[in-house]
């Protein structure tokens, strides 16, 4: 079973496999970006791809859910996994020898406070997190300093000079699991659709109020532009259901008020650790 992700041994996106194939054997296609995660799903190179769909800080990879339509693939599970970023260095090296910082550039949003805080590093964006801390150990870089994961301090034997640089304690990020076909399994509870409507008053609105009627809790909605028609938008939303029934109901009543419609997946509504109150303490902010 060989699974697809974005990044190398340590990044956040191995750290997603191991968390969703829990005790399976992962035969890891590790790969430089989020479109050759798609295409090798696609061409079912892998038969599964993790990928990174929105963060707590951040927000959400818009062009991810352009990379889902336009290789068609399907949603059969999700992943949130909390995210502790470390500035890592070299063994040898030491803040005053650091004059450059590399990471993905989601990492680095998520830790713009700390880069404001250390204004005099360069900001570099590499391909992942993990790739960067193995760039410095393979290379013996002195002078770079790496945004990534303590398992990637970890494999890579750097030097961990703070920890928990994200600019809040609580960050999570939220992992798609990508199948080339998947039909629905024989049970769910959560769904992702995705629908576009008529540029007509209420027509929105028309939608969202037919999930409401079914008592529906409504996740997440993502308008993401068309690109062949432009200003006009498809909604994705991920909805919790209580029994797999209502999605049959749902799309009955929703279908005559939309203009497109498609189910990207039907899963496991997964739970997200940091919305845990004893584990992660709300008032607990890292950097000022
Ligand atoms: O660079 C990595 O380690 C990744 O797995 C990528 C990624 C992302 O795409 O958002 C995953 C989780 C974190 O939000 C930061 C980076």
């Amino acid at each position: 079973m060989k699974i697809a992700i974005q990044g190398t041994l340590g990044s956040y996106h191995h750290q997603a496999a191991i968390e969703f194939f829990t005790n399976q054997n992962l035969d890891l296609n590790k790969l430089d970006s989020f479109s050759k995660v798609a295409k090798s799903i696609h061409t079912e190179e892998s038969e599964f791809g993790i990928m990174a769909i929105e963060n707590s800080i951040a927000g959400t990879l818009l062009p991810n859910y352009r990379l889902i339509t336009r290789y068609n693939l399907k949603i059969v599970g999700e992943v949130y996994l909390p995210i502790h970023h470390q500035f890592m260095v070299h063994p040898e090296a030491d803040w005053e020898s650091i004059t450059e910082v590399h990471s993905h550039p989601m990492a680095l949003l998520q830790c713009d406070k700390f880069l404001e805080k250390n204004s005099h590093f360069k900001i570099f964006e590499s391909s992942d997190t993990a790739s960067t801390a193995k760039l410095i150990a393979d290379k013996n870089l002195k002078n770079i300093g790496a945004i990534a994961s303590k398992l990637s301090a970890e494999i890579y034997g750097l030097k961990i000079l703070q920890p928990d640089i994200q600019n809040i304690y609580k960050n999570s990020t939220r992992f798609f699991v990508l199948k080339k076909n998947a039909s629905a399994p024989d049970s769910f509870s959560k769904v992702s659709l995705k629908f576009s409507t008529s540029h007509e008053k209420g027509a929105l609105v028309n939608v969202l109020n037919e999930i409401s009627n079914l008592d529906i809790n409504m996740k997440k909605i993502q308008s993401v532009p068309i690109v062949d028609e432009p200003w006009q938008y498809a909604f994705h939303v991920d909805l919790e259901l209580d029994f797999d029934r209502k999605l049959e109901l749902l799309l009955e009543r929703i279908r005559p008020k939309t203009t497109s419609l498609e189910i990207l997946g039907c899963y496991q509504n997964a739970v997200d650790p940091i919305v845990d109150v004893k584990a992660y303490p709300t008032s607990l902010e890292t950097i000022n």
